[in-house]
């Protein structure tokens, strides 16, 4: 019977025996006396045999190789003056081991060595295929935990708390409104036919309102087709929640306390409530960002009154046009970055012309308030306009104003992504701070320019702002964003629960009533026979994880993930079928890739 996990051994067991279990992480012959570290997925403890100390254990240990399984019995003991080691939590004890039973060996050379394997020094597809072994290593060991940390935390908060009841919903389904593209699933006792993997449960969740569950919450798989990135993946897993009979105060402040629960449980950390709230035309306005990342200024400044009317064409054209000019006033940033970096050819210019921006024109405040620019802003900024400009931008001598000026969208996303790139650069992000923030008031809608029609900004259940509903194109939703460090970790709305209403959505955006009935005739059936007013949320819980655990790749925050091209190197999903399994799905041929 095991009596101890490896890492929990302190001090106060020295003089204890102990059973413990685990793998070898690395075994050292120290002139005849052989140090192993053991560990479990709690850490390592030092063992110790040697001939004259532990004659019986000896011969068991010196066979042991890295990653071989064994039991060991021993004697807690203090390690001697010199060799504690204060980076180990178990550094002030060893075990003198009696006996050691050798449980399994490893049979083929390791693919890498797991006791100093780290993120870095092992290729990724390698931890990918040998998921298991890499699951071994301290920090992804330490990621599972905290996965599981915040899972347990959320339930605990939710149903002890809250008095939610959690409710499974369909993973063979239809199609839900998420926008992403769906994966299918043939069906064989319907020739012809396909389930949707839910994108959401949002559909469901919703009649559950219905149903009268009144809260709801599900620790959800959600499936979605879409192009990845370091922060998602096709099949990822959502905090999902809807309650009845609550109005958006209180659902956000109902989430506030999930969030700083979760973070204390996990961090030990006390986040600061209520959260602080933007709307999204502020978001937009002062970061370019409908998530903003709130730990450092940079804040940009609208400048397109200011240079409407002048000579500069890339400016006064741009708002001509119906765009804008805005500037990212960066402090200190003369020093940092020179001309060559923001002209064409240069880092930073190349990170503006990923986001669309066609240049980055410029101002340089110099002692004494000179200032070095382009050509074409010297010539047609007077100085009243200059002075103007330093004040809205707070510039001061080695301040670097960098411009864009063009679509709306493309500058912000531009110096959105500057702003990013900047902060990383001078290290202006504080560590270990978590700024979270709602985003409020989006848009109901976007214009679609690849359909030529607008598409519900979040899907068309979303409510909109009872103001707004004379002119429900232009309408704000009452739908919320959590931001966490510059993330969108999750993000929800209050729900349309009259006919009127849901009609009138469904028309702007192009949805007749035969195809809505189509798409959604159930849910909307349902809403007819007495629905309560209801809203709710969904959570991103990888990215809550990886985030929580300092990981850059939400990869590292799921046990068996997914490549950027969406397969599993471990199981090398996907993969064909034989010809007789498509046949009894009544699939006749596949389609040749196109060419790229
Ligand atoms: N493909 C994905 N992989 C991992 N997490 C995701 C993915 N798509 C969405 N999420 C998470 O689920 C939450 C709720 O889903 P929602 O439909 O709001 O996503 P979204 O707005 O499409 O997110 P994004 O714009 O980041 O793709 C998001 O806030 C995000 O944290
Ligand atoms: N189901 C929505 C979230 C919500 O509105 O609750 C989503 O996944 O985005
Ligand atoms: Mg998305
Ligand atoms: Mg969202």
């Amino acid at each position: 019977m095991r009596t101890h996990y490896c890492g929990t051994l302190r001090a106060s067991d020295i003089g204890s025996t102990v059973t413990l279990f685990g793998w070898v992480d690395r075994r050292r012959d120290h002139g005849g006396v052989i140090f192993i570290d053991l560990r479990d997925r709690t850490g390592v403890v030092q063992i110790v045999s040697d001939p004259e100390r532990t004659p019986a254990s000896y011969p068991q240990a010196d066979p042991l190789r890295n990653e071989y399984v064994v039991k060991i019995q021993g004697r807690v003991s203090q390690r001697q003056e010199g060799s504690i080691n204060p980076k180990l939590p178990t550094g002030e004890v060893e075990i003198f081991a009696d006996t050691i039973e050798l449980l399994n060996a490893v049979r083929k050379p390791l693919p890498f060595q797991v006791s100093t394997a780290d993120s870095e020094s092992v290729r990724e597809d390698l931890r990918l295929k040998y998921r298991y072994l890499d699951l071994r290593r301290e920090r992804m060991a330490q990621n599972l935990r905290i996965r599981h940390e915040v899972t347990k935390a959320i339930r605990r908060f939710l149903e002890d708390q809250e008095g939610f009841y959690e409710v499974e919903t369909p993973i063979l389904t239809r199609s839900t409104p998420e926008g992403a593209r769906d994966y299918l699933v043939p069906s064989r006792v319907n020739p012809g036919e396909f389930y949707a993997l839910p994108q959401s449960p949002q559909l469901f969740k919703q009649l559950l309102m219905v149903s009268g569950v009144d809260r709801y919450y599900q620790i959800a798989r959600c499936f979605r087709d879409e192009d990845l990135r370091a922060d998602r993946q096709p099949e990822f897993t959502q905090l999902d929640m809807e309650m009845s009979f609550m109005t958006q105060d209180e659902i956000l402040a109902l989430n506030e306390a999930l969030v700083a629960h979760i973070f204390k449980e996990v961090k030990g950390v006390d986040i600061p409530l209520p959260f602080p709230r933007l709307t999204y035309a502020e978001a937009m306005d002062r970061y370019g960002s409908d998530k903003p990342d709130t730990r450092y200024g940079l804040e940009l400044v609208d400048v397109s009154d200011l240079v409407k009317g002048c000579g500069f064409k890339v400016f006064s054209g741009a708002i001509a046009d119906g765009g804008i000019v805005k500037v990212l006033p960066i402090p200190n940033g003369n020093d940092q970055i020179s001309n060559v970096r923001i002209k064409p050819g240069g880092d930073v210019f190349k990170i503006a012309a990923d986001a669309g921006a066609k240049g980055l024109a410029y101002v340089r405040v110099r002692g004494n308030g000179e200032v070095d620019t382009i050509g074409a802003i010297k010539d047609n900024l007077n100085a009243d306009q200059m002075a103007e400009l330093l004040r809205r931008t707070g510039a001061t001598e080695g301040t670097l104003l960098l411009f864009g000026a063009g679509p709306t969208d493309i500058v912000n996303a531009t110096l959105d992504r500057v702003r990013q790139a900047i902060a990383r650069e001078m290290n202006l992000i504080p560590e270990g701070t978590y700024n979270l923030l709602w985003v409020t008031d989006f848009p109901m809608f976007e214009w679609n320019a690849d359909q030529q029609r607008l598409e519900a900004l979040h899907h068309p259940f979303t409510a909109p702002n009872p103001e707004d509903i004379d002119d429900l194109k232009t309408a704000r939703a009452i739908a919320y964003d959590i931001v966490l460090n510059g993330y969108e970790i999750g993000g929800g709305s209050l729900r349309i629960y009259q006919p009127e209403v849901q009609s009138q959505v469904f028309d702007t955006i192009g949805l007749s009533e035969s195809e809505a009935r189509d798409k959604f005739g159930f849910l909307l059936e349902a809403f007819e026979y007495g629905t309560p007013p209801h809203g709710g949320i969904a959570y991103g819980l990888d990215r809550i994880v990886m985030l929580l655990a300092g990981e850059e790749s939400i990869r590292d925050a799921i046990a068996f993930p997914k490549t950027q091209q969406a397969r599993c190197l471990l199981t090398q999903a996907p993969s064909g079928v034989d010809e007789a399994q498509l046949k009894e799905l009544y699939i006749a041929s596949t389609y040749e890739p196109e060419e790229d």
